[in-house]
């Protein structure tokens, strides 16, 4: 890479498989360097990772830099949802419950009924939540681990923690932003700020005061002044970070107008909305966004980690797809989120002789991939100005792949725009840490590194047949992914 010469920033994606660091040029956009380290996440029944080793994971990437010291100002994309459960001397209680960690959706029907139902929620907080959300972790560590909930002095979402190591958290109060607060289920969409109702319900009641001050867009979270070992300057600015999604949004330079589809651990579809959403069936979450307007967002569990589990067991590489045949495959492995079935188990039907493993492998990329397209029309909401043909911004690990390309192409209609850039969350995290240095606003920063520029991949004609079949044995399946009792735990 060409050497560093100008102002230099640092942009942090702590996400569910790895940490990645970029440090960029704040002038012109330009990367000098990158450092990346992987994190472990537990199998069996609930996902979870220790918020320390997200640290050394960030100490690792930021040394693979060899610059990062250079660096004037840092800011930290976390994935969501994540509950941090920290002791009074600030140590983990426990690891930390992951956004695909399903085991709390048995105290969503209580939680919902508390507060008068899904509506009352989405009128609220703009959602409802589903397992991912902090909330429903808070509830399940309370009735299963009473003394780890009683030990918690602090609690935070992942990218507050690392946010909270680099500054120390002066006075105890560490800081968290509206986007990755938007998704915990306490904050409220209308008040924008944390829900006291909603904190105090008994499965929940949880006091404010462990919870961090949500920093406003474009302010500071603090200077960097507990580097433990972090190959990081003392005094350099720590923007406030964001939630993932959020921050590639920001990373983008996102405009209403303009779906976003990430395929990563999980998939997500989102656009910005100048207005608040709420959508009372739960397909869409009404988050905010890092910078004052809001991310309507789907997601779901199983993306690209699935179908590369499908193409192991078939011992496939991942490229190697065939067309044809009526196979449909929902790759559920995780349970699922979208649609709303979280102790589903992956789903197989339509084989016949002439079945190819090629396409059964087609099959999954087209489970994976229709459950975030279908609810492509419910993120089009008022606010959001996206268009019916509206092309898709293609972003993640995924994007990366010919075969991801080539279905969500074909399952869409829409022409597909893959940015050079792969890392958008650091990217938009790097633009927030810029914003500290020259008062623009994120945004503004990233569309004048154009960010957002890349190959434009024209429609394919979508494929109807498809769609309907994937709707169809969604629609037949029934039990088969929805145990008996479900929503009655
Ligand atoms: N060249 C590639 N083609 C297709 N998929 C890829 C390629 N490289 C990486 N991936 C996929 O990207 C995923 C990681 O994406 P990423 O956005 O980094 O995930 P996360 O942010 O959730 O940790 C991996 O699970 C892998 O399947
Ligand atoms: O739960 C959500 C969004 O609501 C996920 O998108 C997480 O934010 C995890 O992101 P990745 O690690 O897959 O990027």
């Amino acid at each position: 890479m060409q050497a560093a010469t100008g102002r230099l920033v640092i942009g942090v994606d702590s996400s569910t498989q790895s940490t990645k660091v970029l440090v960029v040029e704040v002038e012109t956009g330009r990367v000098v360097a990158r450092g990346r380290s992987a994190h472990t996440v537990s199998d069996g029944p609930g996902r979870e990772s220790d918020p320390e080793q997200w640290e050394r994971a960030l100490r690792d990437a930021l040394a693979q830099t060899g610059v990062s010291e250079r660096a004037e100002a840092i800011s930290i994309g976390g994935q969501q949802h994540g509950l941090v459960t920290l002791d009074a001397a600030g140590r983990p209680v426990r690891p930390a419950m992951l956004w695909n960690d399903t085991r709390s959706a048995e105290r969503i029907p209580s939680l919902l009924d508390a507060l008068g139902g899904p509506q009352e929620w989405a009128r609220r907080t703009g959602s409802v939540p589903p397992a991912s959300f902090t909330v429903t972790k808070w509830a399940w560590l309370r009735a299963h681990e009473p003394e780890h909930a009683a030990a918690t002095a602090a609690i935070r979402l992942p990218h507050d923690y690392l946010t909270g190591r680099l500054t120390g958290e002066p006075g105890g109060r560490g800081t968290t932003d509206r986007g990755d607060a938007s998704g915990t289920g306490w904050w409220s969409a209308q008040t924008q700020a944390y829900d006291p109702e909603i904190l105090g319900l008994p499965a929940v009641d949880l006091d404010p005061a462990l919870l961090p001050e949500v920093v406003a867009p474009g302010q500071p979270a603090g200077t960097v002044a507990a580097r433990d070992g972090l190959p990081l300057r003392d005094g350099a600015l720590v923007a406030a970070g964001t939630g993932d999604n959020m921050a590639a949004a920001v990373g983008l330079g996102l405009l209403p107008g303009t779906p976003v589809l990430s395929l990563g651990t999980s998939g997500t579809v989102y656009a910005v909305s100048t207005t608040p959403t709420a959508d009372p069936t739960g397909t869409v979450t009404g988050f905010a966004d890092a910078l004052g307007d809001w991310l309507p967002l789907a997601c779901t569990l199983n993306c690209t980690l699935a179908v590369d589990r499908i193409a192991a067991l078939l011992g496939l590489d991942r490229e190697a797809v065939e067309a044809g045949g009526d196979v449909v495959l929902l790759p559920y492995l995780d349970g699922e989120r979208t649609p709303n079935l979280p102790r589903a188990t992956g789903l197989l039907t339509g084989l016949t002789h002439d079945t190819t493993p090629g396409q059964l492998l087609q099959a999954a990329y087209d489970g994976a991939a229709q459950a975030l397209l279908g609810a492509l029309d419910t993120v089009a909401v008022s606010g959001s100005g996206v268009a019916e043909d509206a092309p898709l911004l293609l972003i993640g690990g995924g994007a990366k792949g010919t075969a991801w390309r080539n279905t969500v192409r074909r399952l869409s209609g829409r022409a597909v725009v893959v940015p050079e850039q792969e890392e958008l969350v650091a990217l938009g995290a790097a633009a927030q840490a810029a914003a500290l240095l020259t008062g623009e606003s994120a945004a503004e920063i990233a569309r004048r590194w154009e960010t957002a520029r890349g190959t434009v991949l024209d429609p394919l004609p979508r494929d109807e047949a498809a769609v309907e079949r994937i709707s169809g044995v969604l629609e037949a399946a029934g039990a088969l992914l929805e145990p008996e009792g479900d929503r009655k735990a």
